[in-house]
């Protein structure tokens, strides 16, 4: 069994792959910031042969988790950002700097998809870009739907977006606190994703097909009017391109990846574009 271990600022999500059939046989998810201990939704390492890490936490709980790995699964391997990796070039001025989980996205969105927009929608939302070619051109970090309601302390942070919700209602002026920070952190995150795809789509002169993970990728995904699909599992998949371990990853699939969006036209982007300065 392979474990796959994604730690991001606020939950550490792990799933269990079979590595003969390739299935996923469990997953779960636990606080960062709290100790991984008996009892909690935890997976059991007794079948883990090797385990593959994507960490943005501190370097203290990554350290943590190799040591306590260590002891009992013979292969880990720790992702970094690099210069270069599976034919894309690092957009950061020291590569190393970007976040690892945007590097994974940015590989697994490359090799699903050839150029693309890869966004992330967790603690924060970070919206990365790949050209054809391989060309990551860097990208953008705003705070996150939770971050973004804590931020306010109005004491709203317990009240979710409820994830069944219709992006219509979400537009709808809030006639009470909850529902107007709800609605505004919501429009605040879908008006920048659709503006700053279709800013860098104009800039660059092509229209990308775009990749969406992350905690909030769902109920984001209901108010992006860019074509794209939901891959949860894409950091998972930045770990199996960078350290393919089964046959079909060595071939280069990746579990749960999805039917690659077909884009609109650069010209359809731009009309949005100026039909929306015009406003
Ligand atoms: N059951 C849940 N528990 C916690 N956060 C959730 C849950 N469902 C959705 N979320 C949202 O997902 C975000 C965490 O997403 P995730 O992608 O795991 O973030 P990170 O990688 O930064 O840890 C939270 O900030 C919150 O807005
Ligand atoms: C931007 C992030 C905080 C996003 O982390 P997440 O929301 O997934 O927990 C993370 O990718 C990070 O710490 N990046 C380092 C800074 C950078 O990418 O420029
Ligand atoms: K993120």
């Amino acid at each position: 069994m392979i474990l796959d271990l994604d730690i991001g600022n606020t939950l550490s999500k792990w799933r269990l792959k079979d590595a003969e059939s390739s299935e996923i046989r469990s997953r779960g998810a636990v606080w960062t910031r709290e100790e991984w201990r008996p009892g909690a939704d935890i997976p059991d390492l007794d079948v883990v042969e090797a385990v593959r890490i994507s960490s943005v936490a501190r370097a203290a709980v990554l350290d943590e988790t190799v040591t306590l790995l260590r002891r009992q699964v013979r292969h880990v391997f720790v992702a970094h950002s690099q210069p270069e990796a599976l034919g894309v070039v690092n957009g950061y001025e020291e590569p190393g700097r970007l976040g690892v989980d945007r590097w994974m996205g940015a590989l697994a969105g490359y090799q699903l998809a050839g150029g693309c927009c890869a966004v992330d929608c967790g603690s924060a939302i970070t919206i990365d870009f790949v050209l054809p070619g391989g060309v990551h051109l860097g990208g953008f970090i705003i705070p996150g739907l939770r971050l973004m309601k804590e931020s306010l302390k109005l004491g709203t942070r317990n009240v979710a977006i409820d994830p069944e919700s219709e992006a219509d209602a979400l537009l709808e002026p809030g006639r009470r606190t909850v529902d107007a920070v709800n609605h505004g952190i919501y429009m605040a995150a879908v008006s920048a994703i659709n503006r700053i795809y279709s800013e860098v789509c104009d800039q660059q002169g092509i229209s990308l097909p775009m990749l969406l993970t992350g905690g909030d990728a769902r109920v984001v995904s209901r108010g992006v009017q860019v074509p794209h699909a939901v891959w949860p599992d894409m950091v998972y998949g930045g770990l199996e391109a960078s350290f393919p371990l089964t046959f079909a990853e060595r071939a280069g699939k990746m579990s749960g990846a999805p039917r690659v969006p077909e884009p609109v036209s650069l010209e359809k982007i731009r009309a949005g574009l100026a039909f929306s300065m015009l406003l």
